[in-house]
Parts: C-alpha cells; sequence; structure tokens
C-alpha cells in the first residue's frame, strides 16, 4: 500500500496540463476489438486502470505499440479468445470497471463475451443490469454463474437491432450497448441514453471507423449496423474530473493556477457549479484561470435565499466524480452547502476524515452531508488517513495541501488509478508531496 506525506498549508503557482481523460480511455481502448485494422490512440493517460486494460488487450492477442508518450497503435487482428476463460482473466478483469465494456465488441464482433464481475470504486451498488438487459435485447443469450460472479453472453445467429429504453442512462453500460449495436444487423434505437462527452467522443470514434450513429451528445442514439469497421487515429479529451479536481484545489489552497487546454466546450456544468461556491473560474482562450482567492470565497444563495444544493446528475447533468471535491472545497467556503450524492450510496463516508481534520459537515444520511464553511478562519488540522476512493482520495488530498502540518494518506493506488504522475505534476507548482512506497 503506497503513501503519501504532505507538508499543507503552501500555496502553489503556475500552469497544469490536464491529462487525457480517464473514462473516456477506457471506452476507446475497448473499441479497438471491433476491427481488424489499425487504430491509433493520442492523449491515453499513464493511469493504473488504462494501464490496467492495455494489459487485458495485449493478454486477449491485440497487438499494442507504443509510439510515443501516450499514443498507442492498437490492432486486433488475431485475438486469443480462450484467455476469456482462464484463471487469469478472472483476476484481470475484475481489477477495474472499465473491463466491462469488452462485451459489447466481442459479442458484436466474435458472437460471445465473458466477463467477471469488473471492480472499481467500492462506492455502493454498481448494477450491471443495463448492459446485460441491452444485449439480451439485441438477441443475445445472457448466463451469470453466481459462485463465480462470471458474466457471458453468446449470439451465435449474430446480434438484430431494435428498440430499448434504458432502465437507467448508465455510462459504461451505453457504451457497451452502443459498440454490439454498430456491428448488428439492422436499426437499433437506444433511448435514455447516458451522453456524456466521453460517449460523444466514442461514438464519433465509431463514426470514423465507419459506423452509422445518428443523435451523438442527446438521449436518443438511432444506430443502423455495418458489415464491418475500419481503422481510425482518436485523440482522447482533456479529463473533466482533473480539471474539475485542479479548480477545487487551487480555490482551497489560494493559489493561483492556470489549467491548460481544457477543451471548454465540453465541460458542461463544471465551471458554473464551482462558481456557485463563490469560485472565481476565468475563462482564457482554451484554458482556465484561477485567480488566488486570498479573500476566501463565498457560497451563493438561491433566488428564494435558500441553501445552496448541489447534486449529481446524468449529462448534461453534473458529474457525481467531482461531488467529493465540491464538498472538500466547501469546507473553507463562507456560507453553507447541502452536497447530494443521489447516484452513490456510499461515496461521502470519506466525510468522517474531514471532521477529524475540523471540518463543520453534519452527515445527514448516506447521501446528503451539509457542509458550513469556515471561510478560513480557522485551518483544517493535518492527519493520518487512508483513501477509500479515487474521488475522496484526491479530495482528503486537497484537504492535506490545504491543512496545517503534515499529513499522510494510505492507499494512494486509489489516487493512482485516474491521476497520473499527481506527486510530481503537484510539486512542479510547489506542493510539497513526498510518495513513500
Ligand atoms: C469507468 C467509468 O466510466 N466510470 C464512470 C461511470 O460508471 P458506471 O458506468 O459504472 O456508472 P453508471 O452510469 O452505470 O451508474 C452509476 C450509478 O448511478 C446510478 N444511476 C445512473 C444513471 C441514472 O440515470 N440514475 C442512477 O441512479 C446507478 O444506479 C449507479 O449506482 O459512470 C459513473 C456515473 O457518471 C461515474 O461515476 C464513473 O466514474
Ligand atoms: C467512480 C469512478 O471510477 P470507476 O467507475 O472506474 O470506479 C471515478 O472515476 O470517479
Amino acid at each position: 500500500m503506497g503513501t503519501f506525506k504532505i507538508e499543507g498549508g503552501h500555496q502553489l503557482k503556475g500552469d497544469i496540463q490536464p491529462q487525457g481523460a480517464k473514462n473516456e480511455a477506457l471506452q476507446i481502448l475497448c473499441a479497438v476489438l471491433l476491427t481488424s485494422e489499425k487504430i491509433i490512440i493520442n492523449n491515453i493517460p499513464d493511469i493504473r486502470d488504462v494501464n490496467k486494460l492495455i494489459t487485458i488487450l495485449e493478454h486477449l492477442g491485440v497487438k499494442v505499440e507504443k509510439l510515443s508518450k501516450g499514443s498507442y497503435s492498437f490492432q486486433s487482428d488475431d485475438l486469443d479468445l480462450e484467455y476469456l476463460e482462464g484463471e487469469l482473466f478472472k483476476q484481470e478483469g475484475s481489477g477495474l470497471r472499465g473491463s466491462i465494456m469488452i462485451v459489447g465488441p466481442l459479442l458484436a464482433r466474435f458472437g460471445k463475451g465473458y466477463i467477471p464481475r469488473p471492480g472499481g470504486d467500492k462506492i455502493g451498488r454498481r448494477r450491471l443490469d443495463t448492459h446485460f438487459e441491452g444485449f439480451i435485447k439485441l438477441g443475445a443469450n445472457f448466463r451469470y454463474n453466481k459462485e463465480e460472479r462470471f458474466y457471458g453472453v453468446d449470439a451465435p445467429n449474430g446480434l438484430t437491432g431494435t428498440y430499448m429504453l434504458l432502465d437507467e442512462a448508465s455510462v459504461t453500460g451505453t457504451a457497451n450497448i452502443v459498440m454490439a449495436a454498430v456491428l448488428a444487423k439492422g436499426e437499433t434505437t437506444i433511448y435514455n441514453a447516458a451522453c456524456e462527452p466521453y460517449l460523444q467522443q466514442l461514438c464519433k470514434m465509431l463514426v470514423s471507423m465507419g459506423a452509422n450513429i445518428e443523435g451523438i451528445g442527446s438521449n436518443l442514439l438511432k444506430i443502423t449496423g455495418v458489415e464491418t469497421l475500419g481503422g481510425c487515429t482518436h485523440n482522447v479529451l482533456p479529463d473533466m474530473i482533473e480539471i474539475g479536481s485542479w479548480i477545487g484545489l487551487a480555490a482551497m489552497t489560494k493559489s493561483e493556477v492556470t489549467i491548460k487546454n481544457v477543451s471548454w466546450d465540453d465541460l458542461g456544468l463544471i465551471p458554473n457549479t464551482f462558481r456557485k461556491l463563490g469560485i472565481t473560474v476565468e475563462k482564457q482562450g482554451d484554458d482556465i484561470h484561477i485567480p488566488a482567492h486570498t479573500n476566501g470565497y463565498e457560497v451563493q444563495s438561491f433566488i428564494d435565499g435558500s441553501i445552496m444544493n448541489i447534486s449529481d446528475a446524468p449529462w448534461p447533468g453534473f458529474t457525481p466524480d467531482l461531488l467529493s471535491i465540491m464538498l472538500v472545497v466547501a469546507t473553507q467556503a463562507k456560507g453553507s452547502v447541502l452536497i447530494h450524492q443521489k447516484m452513490f450510496e456510499s461515496r461521502l463516508f470519506f466525510v468522517d476524515k474531514l471532521i477529524d481534520m475540523g471540518a463543520k459537515i453534519i452527515l445527514c444520511d448516506p447521501h446528503r452531508a451539509t457542509i458550513i464553511g469556515h471561510n478560513f478562519e480557522s485551518q483544517l488540522k493535518a492527519t493520518t488517513m487512508t483513501s477509500p476512493d479515487i474521488r475522496a482520495g484526491i479530495s482528503l488530498l486537497i484537504a492535506a495541501l490545504s491543512a496545517k502540518g503534515t499529513s499522510t494518506i494510505h492507499n494512494i493506488e486509489q489516487i493512482d488509478r485516474g491521476y497520473e504522475n499527481i506527486d510530481e505534476r503537484l510539486k512542479a507548482i510547489g506542493a510539497k508531496i513526498t510518495r513513500i512506497e
């Protein structure tokens, strides 16, 4: 278990370049299984989850070549599908959430796909019903081995397009079904589809491979199946969750930071949601400039004067992956905020650590926490903590960087799952962090 030692209380200053988006990269990497032709992907982040998925692809027989930092070519022209039935896959496939998205492409191209119960954050129940209900609608047979928690689908006669209304706008579920439908016979309509930029990017990539998809960016996708798909070059967008993390970090440490090349048009409600906490988010070309909040930041209230409420919703709503960061940043705001995490059941329990550090938080129930901001009148105190999940981990890191004294964070593998070389990148703008293996 790796550890960070963090000396808090220092202002940071400088530019930071966001990495490529983790959740997009995981979808895009699975899509390379849809064609025997070569696919080139640029801006792939060098993070644990993505590297684990690349290893799974290699073990499946995909030819992977690193062209330069973040750029790889992939060719799935000679796959070893027996790997999917072996012990190694049971271990590797369960090591991350994103591995679930190999099922759709394999089912579409080879008529069968398997997956052990995927990993990812332990942040509450994480159902896979939407994925498999979608495959069944397309004509697949479904099997689930309860003992081994192993899922399987097959479609010996191929998949056939149909209409489906998803029971929830699942991000990875939509990606999986889209990747199955692009090679199905006839037309598939997916209503209540998720439409995060990750999915828009996946659909654009599939179109450049020869797929026929209408409605990209909406919750109604119409896909007309094609016989085969070809190669393409795809560029992964900057990671909007990392961008949000750096906005929060800058505000809470009163630092002046410029986040470079953020792809503003793909950030949705993110800049405005930080503004609701009183944070100044300046657009400078395609960069975000956060000035030093020397006099703090004041939470806005609603028109009727009621308490500010920040909650998550499927895109274009506010992403659940930034709520933990909002919560930690609110601990130093002037004013009070209700954070309502609607999607996940166990993502707010890390507030115990913040309360230990001196934050004023009432955990109302597993989904809601009220934060009474300190307005920097009292600094958080350093402590020792363990990172329970990726976004709680980064939030605790932000808290530690703003706190008085030296904090210790254990289980930083959770942070490394989604933040590339985070200690070195933050050191470059003045953070005092030491990694202890
Ligand atoms: C690898 C990857 O891409 N992971 C992301 C993906 O996970 P993932 O695709 O696993 O998450 P889903 O979109 O399937 O669902 C997330 C949670 O939200 C609930 N839910 C979802 C949709 C809905 O309309 N109502 C609802 O309540 C689900 O029951 C589930 O508990 O999307 C999540 C939701 O943005 C993000 O937190 C994860 O970072
Ligand atoms: C919940 C997340 O990731 P995963 O779905 O991979 O667990 C996240 O990125 O915040």
